[in-house]
């Protein structure tokens, strides 16, 4: 028999004033694995995490870890009997405690035992010399590593994680972010990281759970979750995306860059095609020609520069198509900054679009 998931929710739902905030939620996490809620502010993460640390409870559904019971509709285990590690945003540390005496508040050994347990975590999240400072000596990336290293020290089976870096500034951020990674991975600890930002959640999860209205849109790798998204909105929520709308005439849609098959949806029906602008290629004019079709670009468009703008790692390069006047963005990389104006061609990686029937309801 294979083990049970380290975490695992089955169907938990939480209602205020009439509402699903949390609607249906399933997910499981192995010992090891990161997974990231992530979702737009308000769409129900962090009262799925309350709910798994036991601070909020469900109106239905199951909470489970290492396939045991810790709660239902009837079944509560009490926050401090769950052996979850917290750490979220606003993770103050005991000021009247020094940074020793905090990493050491939930341990439960000998004194012997937890100094030398303190004193290995301190070393690991690189603060070795810090244990008999407080935490108004430190600064605020210093306080989150003893933070981190607190919640470890315990060591929880379970981390929830609630934008725990957003605080800090960016290359802080990266490098606690690693740390911390290494830390929990190495400890085995499965952990449920709440954060509304795709690149954190690109960075950190093995597995992402797209949430929106409460409810989880779709789960898995962030490569699949990147590269396949289910709907308009999840491809936009994790990049500027090009939307190019037609209407379906014998299983084929129009568009500046000739005919798109897009089989299964109903004739005369709307579709959006939807492509990230990195996925755009651009060519040079000869006299009026693009370059040669290609099976995989299929057809160039011909368009012509409304503004670049060179924006570090990349260029953004705005046009507006020949075709129909509609507007698109290319990102190059480096500087490539044609004049407004200038003719060009564009192709589209056809294995980079997605397409989807244009859903009225939501569009509105
Ligand atoms: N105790 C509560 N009573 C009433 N409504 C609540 C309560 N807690 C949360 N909500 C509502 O539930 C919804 C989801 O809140 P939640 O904090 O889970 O969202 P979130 O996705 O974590 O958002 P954010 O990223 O802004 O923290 C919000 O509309 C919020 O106002």
């Amino acid at each position: 028999m294979t083990a049970p998931p380290r975490l695992e929710l089955r169907h938990v739902s939480r209602r205020f004033g009439g509402v699903n905030v949390v609607d249906d939620v399933s997910l499981t996490i192995a010992p090891g694995q990161v997974t990231c809620l992530l979702g737009p502010s308000g769409c129900g993460k962090s009262t799925t995490l309350r709910i798994v640390a036991g601070v909020d409870r469900q109106d239905s559904g199951e909470v489970r870890v290492d396939g045991l019971l810790l709660s239902d509709d009837t079944r509560h285990v009490p926050p401090e009997e769950r052996g979850i590690g917290l750490m979220f945003q606003d993770f103050a540390l005991f000021p009247h405690l020094s940074v020793a005496e905090n990493v050491a508040f939930g341990l439960r050994g000998t004194r012997a035992r937890n100094a030398a347990r303190v004193a290995e975590l301190l070393e690991r999240v690189n603060l070795p010399d810090f244990g008999s400072k407080y935490p108004h000596q430190l600064s605020g990336g210093e306080q989150q590593r003893v933070a981190l290293a607190r919640a470890l020290a315990p060591r929880p089976r379970i981390m929830l994680m609630d934008e725990p870096f957003s605080g800090l500034d960016e290359r802080l951020r990266d490098e606690i972010r690693d740390a911390t990674l290494d830390l929990l991975k190495e400890a085995g600890t499965a952990v449920l990281l709440v954060t509304h930002e795709p690149d954190e959640a690109m960075r950190m999860a093995d597995e992402i759970a797209l949430m929106r209205h409460g409810r989880i849109v779709q789960q898995g790798a962030p490569y699949n979750i990147y590269n396949n998204p289910v709907d308009r909105a999840a491809a936009g929520f994790f990049s500027d995306i090009n939307v190019i709308r037609g209407r379906v005439r014998g299983a084929l849609t129009a568009t500046p860059f000739g005919d798109f098959l897009t089989p299964g949806v109903p004739d005369g029906s709307e579709v959006d095609i939807i492509i990230r602008p990195q996925h755009l290629r651009i060519d040079f004019d000869r006299a009026g020609r693009g370059p040669n079709p290609t099976p995989q670009d299929g057809q160039a468009a011909r368009a012509s520069v409304l503004r670049a703008r060179y924006m570090g790692r990349e260029s953004l390069v705005e046009f507006r198509m020949d075709h129909d006047g509609s507007q698109l963005r290319a990102t190059v990389p480096g500087v490539f900054l044609p004049r407004a104006g200038t003719a060009l061609w564009l192709m589209i990686r056809r294995d980079r679009c997605f397409v989807f029937p244009v859903d009225r309801a939501a569009a509105e």
